[in-house]
């Protein structure tokens, strides 16, 4: 399981998480929801070693990797997709699969995940195989970017916004491969830009406001009333 204890992490000097903790559970999707600005893909690049932390853990399965280096966190298992995508504009979708697959060398990984697998999850890169990574289109070059994190074998999945620009049945898609992930062991951490959406997949949820941990339910309960996760969003009903 992925646990955050206090983390505190800004730029130059500014802080803009605030001692969030945070746990998400091998085998499950957590949300993490909040307006503009409030942390969370702050929050994803300090789990992934892209940003060094001022002061908290990040516990992976007890091993605290704060600090570490992007790649070596990496190699411990924490697996990202970043809000953008971030493919290599001359690589073709192969060279991509290609450089990203790790086979688990421990039984520790959750579930296989081969090229051949993903391409059968994701039929459309294996139509575009040959393209490289400024010809895909935006929903193409999401779904890469998801197939190349899925291919390291993580055993945490940090998925910042992955389904920004996406069409429904393409979100969806997106949705699905984050439950199949969690269902065989994986743990999800899930950017959800509206609360519906957050609402619609998570086992557990987070509100971040302003760097800080303002509701933390589960999502059963925000299925059943969604009132406190729209309270502390400070959303009134008709805006989403
Ligand atoms: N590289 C950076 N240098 C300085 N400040 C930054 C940097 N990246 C983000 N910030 C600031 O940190 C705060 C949090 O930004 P962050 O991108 O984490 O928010 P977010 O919740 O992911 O927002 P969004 O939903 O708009 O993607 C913002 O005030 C932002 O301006």
């Amino acid at each position: 399981m992925l646990q955050l204890l206090g983390l505190t992490a800004g730029y130059h000097g500014g802080t803009v998480l605030h001692g969030v903790d945070l746990t998400v559970a091998a085998g499950t999707v957590h949300a993490v929801v909040g307006r503009n600005g409030a942390g969370k893909t702050t929050l994803v690049h300090t789990v992934a070693g892209l940003l060094r932390p001022a002061s908290g853990r990040v516990l992976l399965d007890g091993l605290d990797l704060a600090g570490r280096p992007a790649h070596r966190i990496a190699r411990a298992g924490v697996g990202l997709v970043p809000q953008g995508r971030r493919v290599f504009a001359s690589l073709t979708v192969a060279e991509h699969l290609r450089l990203a697959h790790r086979p688990p060398r421990s039984a520790d990984r959750p579930g296989v995940w081969t090229p051949e697998r993903v391409l059968g999850l994701l039929p459309r890169l294996g139509e575009r195989l040959g393209t490289r990574g400024a010809n895909l289109s935006g929903g193409e070059q999401q779904m890469l970017a998801l197939a190349r994190a899925l291919l390291s074998s993580p055993r945490v999945l940090l998925l910042d916004e992955p389904t920004e620009g996406l069409s429904p049945e393409l979100a969806d898609r997106v949705h699905s491969l984050a439950r199949t992930s969690a269902d065989e062991g994986m743990a999800v951490l899930l950017v959800c830009p509206s609360p519906a959406q957050a609402i619609g997949c998570a086992d557990t949820l987070t509100v971040l406001t302003s760097g800080r941990t303002a509701l933390r339910m589960d999502g059963a309960a925000a299925r059943a009333d969604a009132a406190p996760l729209r309270a502390a969003l400070d959303l009134t009903p008709a805006r989403d």
